[in-house]
């Protein structure tokens, strides 16, 4: 019961984010924009310039805590290293009241799982893998630079003339760095969040196979009644795509780089070679 308390308190009274309207140093909050592991995001308008940011917050609850403020050291040293128009920008970092604060650029736009779940729309096999080829691009960048993602999902890229722009850096690490502020080794959680949470690119290897197959969902209506089956049975995919996918998903020998998978799925793009095709709403 006392858990209960604790949780309710913390949300309701510790952890109450700003109010939209309230000037925070040369920042001016616009709404929230959500709440993550670590901290509260804003939208925001930088008063003297107009210009939209993000603001994120550490959460109060975790102020006193060396996980809070080590989380978002560690964010703002990623966003600091990173020089890449598709990726949020380290603008400034500063402490108001007790408060600290990272301000990043704001990426506009919706993100892949709104076009795909609340816009309905719809794309095909090789529209799939022209998406996938341009992300998979993005993560081999972050790779060349030593860094590894490990969060990679439909909610974190966003989607804007064409092109993805890749947010959340919170769970980014260095290679060579632990993979949690906790513990030295993931060996006491589950094998897929080993897995999931590996600071090897074999991590952001296997968050690709599960980005592609969100993808390649959306053009799938599941027959009225019919039981559920698995994603090799449900989805009508060319050898090449499914070969792809269970190496991506460990299912077959796994790829030893992104930079290796996307020279095979510049082979499948070229084989299948169109014109420009539309997504298409449902
Ligand atoms: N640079 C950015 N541009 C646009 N939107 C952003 C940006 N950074 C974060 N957001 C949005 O703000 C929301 C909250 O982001 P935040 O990084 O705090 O946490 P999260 O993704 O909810 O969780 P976690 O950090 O635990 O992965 C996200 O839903 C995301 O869409």
């Amino acid at each position: 019961m006392w858990t209960h308390v604790k949780e309710w308190w913390t949300n309701t009274f510790l952890d109450k984010p700003y109010r939209p309207g309230t000037t925070i140093g040369a920042y001016n909050i616009q709404h929230v924009l959500g709440m993550g592991s670590y901290g509260i995001a804003y939208l925001a308008t930088h008063t003297p310039t107009g210009e939209q940011v993000v603001l994120k917050q550490v959460k109060p609850s975790l102020r006193h805590t060396p996980k809070g403020a080590a989380m978002q050291a560690y964010e703002r040293k990623v966003l600091s290293s990173l020089s890449h128009p598709q990726f949020p920008r380290c603008l400034d970092a500063f402490t108001y009241r007790k408060d600290s604060f990272l301000v990043m650029t704001y990426l506009s736009g919706p993100t892949l799982e709104e076009m795909l779940f609340e816009r309905g729309i719809a794309v095909d096999e090789y529209e799939c893998a022209r998406y996938m080829q341009q992300i998979g691009q993005l993560v081999a960048h972050l790779h060349d630079q030593g860094l590894i993602h490990r969060d990679v999902r439909i909610p974190n890229v966003i989607w804007q003339d064409g092109q993805p722009y890749l947010i959340d850096f919170g769970l980014a690490r260095f290679i060579g760095d632990k993979p949690t502020y906790m513990a030295e080794s993931l060996s006491a959680y589950p094998s897929e969040k080993q897995l999931k949470r590996e600071v090897a690119p074999a991590s952001d290897l296997y968050a690709l196979g599960h980005f592609f197959l969100f993808l390649l969902y959306s053009g799938y209506s599941p027959e009225e009644g019919a039981p559920e089956r698995s994603w090799e049975e449900e989805l009508a995919l060319s050898p090449e795509i499914r070969s792809m996918i269970r190496k991506l998903l460990q299912m077959d020998e796994p790829y030893g780089s992104v930079r290796e998978w996307l020279q095979e799925l510049a082979l499948y793009l070229q084989r299948h070679e169109r014109s420009e095709s539309r997504p298409q709403q449902t």
